[in-house]
């Protein structure tokens, strides 16, 4: 597992890895998803403050980008040491359209650039991702955006950003957690240097917190069954973004780098394996 000096995660017990553009990603971060009003921007704040989280994980979508920036505005750590996410949404693909998609995006973040932006959704049947793709290229170049990457692409389209525009995405942000472990695409990450972050990486609670190699891994090692699910996404080399706006569970969930799990408990976690959450297959599942 490689790790950083160059670090965002200053003062903060996460970890980093090196990402395919001479950048540093923190190894675990802050989803955000559903996190709005005055409680989002206290719990946000809070993660960073209290905790030592850095990765916070937003999208237009999510419709809190104004709460992240206030919460980047009331937190007692410097904008340089913390790293930024958001997502392009499939109604604003296109080259033009990913510029000004960003443009807002920052007008709302009240920030400069971004750390790390995403294309949310390929959304093939529209038939825009490359040329959006093409847009997240020139954002960098402006210096808007640090680092750019995709979400729920397959390894066929991160082959094809490749081959049509010589730059290959820094990060590919996939449905991954012990029901859905997606092995080959984890490992095709790991070929072409792209880092996989992992989304839903609790399964949002429903139910995989009972299953016995769970248990048994957070029995033998005094931890929490969501410390197990998260140390799991580490030791296959991915980035976990569990979401919680509970400090108690924000601090459990990040403290899971002093322990490790051994190769028979990490093989019997992916044993779990049956499928995704819900229909979101990228080929067919389509975000606007
Ligand atoms: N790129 C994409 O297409 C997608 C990206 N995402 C990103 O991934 C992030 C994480 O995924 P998400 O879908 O939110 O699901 P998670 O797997 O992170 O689960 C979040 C749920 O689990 C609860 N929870 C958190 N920690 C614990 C714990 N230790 N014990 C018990 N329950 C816990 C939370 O409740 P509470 O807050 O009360 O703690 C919340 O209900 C999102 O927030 C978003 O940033 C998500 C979906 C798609
Ligand atoms: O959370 C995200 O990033 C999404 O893309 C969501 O819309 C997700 O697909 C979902 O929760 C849909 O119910």
């Amino acid at each position: 597992m490689t790790t950083s000096a160059n670090t965002p995660a200053q003062n903060s017990p996460i970890p980093t890895l090196d990402l395919n553009d001479g950048r540093a990603i923190p190894q675990l971060g802050l989803g955000i998803y559903a996190m709005k009003g005055d409680e989002g921007v206290a719990a946000i704040a809070g993660a960073v403050d209290n905790v030592g989280y850095r990765l916070l994980d937003t999208a237009v979508n999510y419709e809190n980008e104004r709460e992240v920036g206030q919460a980047i505005a009331e937190c007692f750590v410097a904008r340089e040491d913390l790293f930024v996410t958001s997502k392009i949404p499939g109604r604003h693909h296109g080259f033009d359209e990913a510029i000004a998609s960003t443009e807002e995006s920052l007008a709302r973040l009240g920030l400069d650039y971004l750390d790390l932006h995403l294309i949310h959704w390929p959304n093939p049947s529209v038939g825009k991702y490359v040329e959006t793709w093409e847009g997240l290229i020139e954002l960098r170049e402006r210096g808007l955006v640090k680092s750019i990457g995709v979400s729920n692409f397959t390894a066929e389209m991160l082959t094809e950003l490749t081959e049509k525009t010589g730059v290959t995405p820094a990060v590919n942000q996939v449905e991954l957690h012990p029901y859905f472990p997606q092995t080959e695409l984890v490992a095709f990450h790991k070929s072409i240097g792209v880092q996989t972050e992992s989304w839903s990486p609790l399964y949002r609670d429903q139910g995989l917190f009972d299953e016995a190699p769970i248990t048994e891994a957070a029995a033998a090692h005094d931890v929490t069954p969501a410390q197990v699910v998260l140390r799991w996404h580490i030791e296959i080399g991915s980035i976990p973004i569990p979401k919680s706006a509970n400090v108690d569970r924000q601090r459990s969930n990040a403290d899971v780098f002093d322990f490790e799990l051994d190769p028979a408990e990490v093989a019997a976690i992916s044993g779990l394996e049956r499928g995704r959450m819900k229909d979101r297959d990228p080929l067919t599942h389509e975000e606007m």
